[in-house]
């Protein structure tokens, strides 16, 4: 039986050690993971580029739901872990959960230290460490102008650049007489300040803020000296504490940080703790280098994998705020022993210092330029024996950026992604010989360019070398875009080889065509499942797994974590009878919202995921699909039943053309709509299929899109009978499902291969008869997923309240 592990803490330590043991080795541990905060685990780093507004939430999950669970991970996100029962080897959540476990890794990260000033309880006033407080300030900017950060260091500069471009008056309030003092000399210091009052900041040095003012909501911060300034958001940036408090009850032993030995090991051998909330030799760190290096030796010490001991790291820092170049690693103050080498051209604004204790690099700062930073790191880590250099040699630096490294000299140890540990010689591999031609498979293979994101620069110039130095015919072609990053091979060449090799599920397609990643990825995986489902309807046993998680519990998911649940309604026709249950369930499950959709059905808002099959079963209606990339609605006008301009039975083609394509999947949703004359009210001119009713016939358009990209449908065909109308929707459909990318919309897959093509192709009537065949073949197998839940204990089990929150 496996053994027990559990995580508590889903953030960047704690989970990077995680995918460090599942690649030693997936089968050992039944792993459990336990998240305070209400998401899948991010890339917190990013936090000041989406706050700069150059990257989106959305944009910086590390690891999405879908990874949890392909993985056999159970998540309990938006739970904490409240006290370790060492005796009785339980941790004990907030929502009264009692996990058990055999090993125990505790990644609780740190807590921002908030000044204890009077006032500091006000409105408007917040740290900046998760997506929560991110959002605050993008929300606070929306209403206020005036913004007072309190904190020089790394985070109040990130945080302020990030309030300027969102439009706020920004006073960086500072402690020490200049900026960044734990990373910076002061010629540094005042050069970045300089820049950065040029960038539109403002800056109080040597200020002690001793009191928040204002009523309810924040109005200024008072100083020592008696002045004061205003504010109407004040963002504390003042340093992080590591989160101990759970850990410390639990009777672990903890100083600064909860005490570890050198595998990670807390004072009870079967709990390690990892990341910020770890002090490991007397040293606390506040940087993923580090932290990822502690990672990587608890994993493998969990695996059983012989690893050396984890001795401490050297640590590098940059500012990641746009148009100011910084860098800082190791030593950055004069004197103890060490000899400083500068450069500072005023001119250009360019500041470098190397500070060498013996024959070897102890630390270096740089301002301006700092192309010369990984390599100053590097000869840091590796404690390089620098003799044989000339002074200046050690700057390669403006020159050298100007004319382009020269990679092929650069020596394959050397360090290009600082916060992975990626070196260029790990680079290199995964390009000659684990098939990586984009920056994004690099990434996938090797984790470089993952974090704080710095050093893709660098692995994009390498790829490029790299590809040059693989002969004409790599250098000559255009970097390919895989589908994802686990392969160079498109959507497009996957399909083929699936057909070609007779490949039957996801797995053997990633082994055979030679996924870089072999577990894929949450592009991938959905689509191949897509793929597989469609080429070979009869036998492919549906890899739920590899769904989204909408298409996995069949209702969507709001943004509260709750679902909502569509059922059909064919041709948006219901019946008293209908209308009388949808109220019934909705009265007692306390549905918080009815809601009629675009798409003429009824939307119950706001359910419980542990509701849903009773909600199902108590409906007994069918799935409505309104989660899925499927067939989703047919919408209808009144047609000539009741409508004085109606042509024909709009209603009754609609309902016809739903009976026939429900429960269908599609490369992306397919929305349809029948009009029983050319006014149109059903809005058939935006569908991925419209139909209109014209005298005598029918006509049927294609390509339609009413979301983000409007798109007006095209006419396909002009027929004259509901049964034709069937048979090209049907020839029309299967053609789509078999030749469009996985999550490529008719819209843009019209565009793609042009309406002509299609057209041509589906002009010939054995080729319509063709496809309609393959596409009975798939609609036959299809089965109501609600009603098969509700009669599957099995099934209905994934509904229980555990896993994903
Ligand atoms: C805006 C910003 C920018 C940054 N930029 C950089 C950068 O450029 N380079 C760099 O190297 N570092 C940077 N950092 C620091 C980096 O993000 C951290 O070092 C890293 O996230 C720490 O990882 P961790 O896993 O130890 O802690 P976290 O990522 O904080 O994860 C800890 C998680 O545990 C959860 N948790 C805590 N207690 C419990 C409990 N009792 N039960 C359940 N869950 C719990 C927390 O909610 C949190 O989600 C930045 C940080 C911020 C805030
Ligand atoms: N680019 C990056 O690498 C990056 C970016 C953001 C955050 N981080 C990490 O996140 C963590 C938090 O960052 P941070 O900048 O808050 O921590 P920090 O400890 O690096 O800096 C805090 C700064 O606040 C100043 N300060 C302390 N008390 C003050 C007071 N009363 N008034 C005014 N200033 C005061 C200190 O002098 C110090 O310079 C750190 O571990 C940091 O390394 C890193
Ligand atoms: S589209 Fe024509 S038939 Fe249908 S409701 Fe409008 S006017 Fe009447
Ligand atoms: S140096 Fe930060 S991601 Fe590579």
């Amino acid at each position: 039986m496996r053994k027990k592990l559990v995580l508590i803490g889903n953030g960047m330590a704690g989970v990077r050690t995680v995918e460090e043991l599942l690649r030693a080795d997936p089968s050992l541990y039944e792993i459990t993971i336990i998240g305070k905060e209400p998401y899948p685990n991010y890339n917190r780093i990013q936090l000041s580029s989406v706050l700069q507004g150059d990257k989106k939430i959305d944009d910086i999950f590390l690891n999405t739901y879908e990874w949890y669970s392909r993985n056999g991970i159970t998540l309990h996100t938006g739970e904490e872990a409240t006290l370790i029962d060492r005796q009785r080897k339980r941790v004990l959540t907030d929502k009264g959960r009692e996990i058990p476990y055999d090993k125990l890794i505790v990644a609780t990260g740190s807590l921002p230290f908030m000044l204890p000033l009077p006032g500091a309880d006000k409105e408007g006033v917040i740290a900046f460490r998760d997506i929560k407080d991110c959002e605050t300030m993008m929300e606070t900017a929306r209403h206020y102008r005036k913004a007072v950060v309190i904190g020089g260091g790394l985070l109040g500069l990130e945080a302020a650049r990030g309030l300027l471009n969102l439009k706020m008056d920004v006073t960086v309030v500072h402690i020490f007489h200049h900026l960044m003092e734990r990373q910076l000399d002061e010629t540094a210091a005042i050069m970045l300040q300089a820049e950065l009052e040029k960038q539109g900041m403002r800056f109080l040095l040597s200020k002690q803020t001793t009191k928040i003012m204002g009523p309810k909501r924040v109005t200024g911060v008072m100083f020592a000296d008696g002045s004061t300034e205003k504010a109407d958001l004040v963002v504390m940036a003042v340093g992080i504490r590591p989160n101990v408090e759970m850990a410390k009850r639990s009777g672990l032993e903890v100083n600064r940080g909860i005490v570890v030995n050198d595998y990670m090991q807390t004072s009870d051998p079967d709990i390690y703790a990892v990341g910020e909330c770890a002090e490991h030799r007397e040293i606390v760190y506040g940087l993923v280098a580090p932290l990822y290096e502690q990672g990587q030796v608890l994993a493998k010490h969990l695996a059983g994998v012989p690893t050396d001991p984890y001795t401490g790291s050297v640590t590098f820092t940059s500012l990641k705020v746009s148009g100011v170049d910084v860098y800082s690693a190791g030593e950055f103050r004069d004197g103890g022993n060490t000899r400083a080498i500068r450069i500072h051209d005023e001119a250009q604004g360019i500041y470098k210092k190397i500070l060498v204790r013996g024959n070897r690099v102890a630390g270096a700062v740089l301002f301006g330029d700092t192309s010369d930073g990984q390599k100053l790191f590097s000869l840091i880590r590796k404690r390089a024996d620098i003799s044989a250099f000339g002074k200046l040699s050690l700057f390669g630096g403006a020159d050298e950026a100007a004319a382009g490294t020269d990679w092929a000299s650069v020596p394959d140890d050397e360090m290009i992604c600082g916060c992975n540990g990626v070196s260029k010689g790990v680079i290199v591999d995964a390009i000659r010989n684990r098939g990586c031609t984009t920056v994004e498979q690099i990434k996938g293979c090797t984790n470089a360019s993952r974090s704080c994101g710095r050093c893709k620069g660098q692995v994009a110039e390498i790829l490029q070398h790299m590809l040059s130095e693989l002969g004409e015919s790599a250098a000559a072609a255009p970097v390919k875009a895989g589908m994802c990053g686990c392969t160079t091979l498109s959507h497009d060449e996957v399909r083929r080889e699936i057909r070609a090799k007779g490949l039957r599920s996801t797995r053997e397609v990633m082994h055979v065509l030679g996924w870089s990643n072999p577990e894929g990825c949450s592009k991938c995986r959905p689509a191949l499942n897509y793929y597989l489902g469609m080429l070979f309807p009869e036998d492919y046993e549906d890899e739920s797994d590899s769904r989204f998680i909408n298409e996995r519990v069949h209702a969507n998911i709001q943004n509260d974590g709750t679902f909502s649940v569509v059922p059909r309604m064919y041709g948006g026709v219901t019946s008293p009878e209908q209308l009388r249950k949808i109220a019934d369930v909705a009265e007692k499950y306390n549905v918080r919202m009815v809601k009629v959709t675009g798409g003429q059905r009824i939307d119950l808002l706001g359910v419980k995921k542990e509701d849903l099959p009773k909600i199902w079963e108590e409906l007994d209606m069918p799935s409505g699909y309104a989660y899925g990339k499927a067939i989703r609605t047919v919408k209808t006008c009144v047609g000539s039943t009741f409508c004085r301009f109606g042509t024909q039975d709009s209603i009754q083609m609609g309902i016809d053309m739903e009976r026939k394509f429900e429960r269908l999947y599609t490369p992306h949703k397919v929305k349809m709509a029948v009009s029983g004359c050319p006014r149109n009210c059903a809005e058939s001119g935006i569908k991925d299929i419209g139909v209109v009713a014209i005298e005598g016939g029918w006509e049927i358009y294609v390509g339609g899109n009413g979301g983000v990209e409007l798109r007006a449908a095209e006419l396909l065909v002009t027929v004259k009978s509901p049964e034709e109308v069937l048979e090209w929707s049907g020839a029309f459909l299967q053609y789509y499902r078999e030749n469009a990318q996985y999550l490529e919309r008719t819209s843009h897959w019209i565009e793609r291969v042009g309406l002509k093509h299609v057209q041509d192709v589906l002009a010939d009537p054995e080729t319509r008869r063709e496809l309609n065949e393959r596409l009975d073949v798939a609609l036959s197998v299809t089965k109501d997923p609600w009603k098969e839940r509700v009669a599957n204990p099995e099934l209905r089990k994934q509904f229980e309240p555990i896993t994903i929150g």
